[in-house]
């Protein structure tokens, strides 16, 4: 299958087909409506559980810059995005695109070597089809990482974060996965979201934290997502500031609110690569190279830690 099977741009929109027999795509209903079925979810699991013997219990969403963590991956078995049909691929750099199954520290894991955003031109759908896949496949618990601004005026670049929890901006302007028809076979309509992020495996991780002496730059935060590409105006990060937010990205969240839906347990860390700009008259600039550097110095100790997290996972 060609990669660009799969690209937002040409992808084809199946839909929903309602009562009266039209479907989503002929009432023109956008991309919070596209949704993909629970059979399509499961056609595409059974397809990647035909290709690996690994079967995960644990999967992880490396975010830019942070697809390493794949090296230390044992009995690796790797399929790129562009090889699962109707997958969704990657488009932007430091996201390589593959599934990589295999044994990470005596655990069967599934790593996404890179995920897709929004601004990339995919529905909230379409971007968390990766985390209902794993959940299909059997993964129980979720590790979502990513690249982010500091906007905690403590943070400083290369610095880590746990997530505790997020602030859904996107989902202020009608963008969330689960807008649409709700399957139960996935989860319920109303899915709380007050605990998201596991408390469980957030004392775990503290406490591997003290054990490796990470404590000077490891803390712990709320992350919140814009949609992008564009990165923060000075006065949309003085108002995160304001609303209590730590660190910003453009992902993670929609993955958190299908994991939960879907009733995985999930973890989530930010590497800072960033410090967001609050001054007006500042004359520096966020900028992706800044964002991949960062990833490519500091990577190593999120990949160790999150490594150690899961070796101590009870399951
Ligand atoms: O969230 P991840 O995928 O780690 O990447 C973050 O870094 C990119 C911007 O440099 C954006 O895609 C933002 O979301
Ligand atoms: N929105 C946003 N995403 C990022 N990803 C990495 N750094 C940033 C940032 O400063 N803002």
């Amino acid at each position: 299958m060609s990669s660009s099977k799969s690209r937002p741009d040409n992808v084809e929109r199946r839909g929903i087909t309602f009562d009266d027999g039209s479907s989503s795509k002929s009432r023109k209903i956008g991309g919070a409506f596209s949704s993909v079925t629970y059979e399509d979810v499961q056609k595409i699991a059974k397809h990647i559980l035909a290709i690996v013997k690994c079967r995960p219990k644990i999967g992880v969403i490396c975010g830019s810059g942070l697809g390493q963590l794949a090296e230390l991956v044992e009995d690796s078995e790797t399929i790129p995005y562009n090889e699962i049909p109707d997958f969704p691929v990657s488009t932007v750099p430091g996201h390589a695109g593959k599934l990589v199954f295999g044994t990470l520290k005596g655990k069967s894991v599934v790593l996404m070597q890179g995920r897709t955003h929004s601004y990339e031109g995919y529905s909230p759908q379409q971007t968390t089809l990766p985390v209902r896949t794993m959940k299909l496949m059997g993964v129980e618990t979720l590790f979502v990482t990513n690249a982010a601004g500091g906007i905690n005026r403590n943070f400083k670049v290369g610095d880590m974060m746990i997530i505790k929890d997020h602030m859904n901006l996107a989902g202020f302007s009608g963008m969330n996965p689960l807008v649409g028809p709700n399957d139960e076979r996935f989860g319920p309509r109303f899915p709380p979201m007050s605990r998201a992020y596991d408390l469980d495996i957030r004392k775990l991780a503290h406490k591997v934290v003290k054990e490796m002496n990470y404590t000077d730059f490891v803390h712990e935060g709320v992350y919140s997502m814009m949609v992008g590409p564009n990165f923060e105006t000075v006065t949309e990060c003085k108002f995160l500031h304001t609303i209590g937010v730590d660190a910003t990205g453009m992902s993670t969240v929609p993955e958190v609110l299908v994991a939960k839906h879907c009733g995985m347990r999930v973890f989530g860390m930010s590497l800072i690569t960033n410090v967001v700009i609050m001054e007006f008259d500042s004359e520096a600039t966020a900028n992706h190279e800044e964002v991949l550097e960062t990833g490519r110095q500091r990577s190593k100790y999120m990949q160790k830690l999150i490594a150690t997290i899961i070796e101590k996972l009870d399951s």
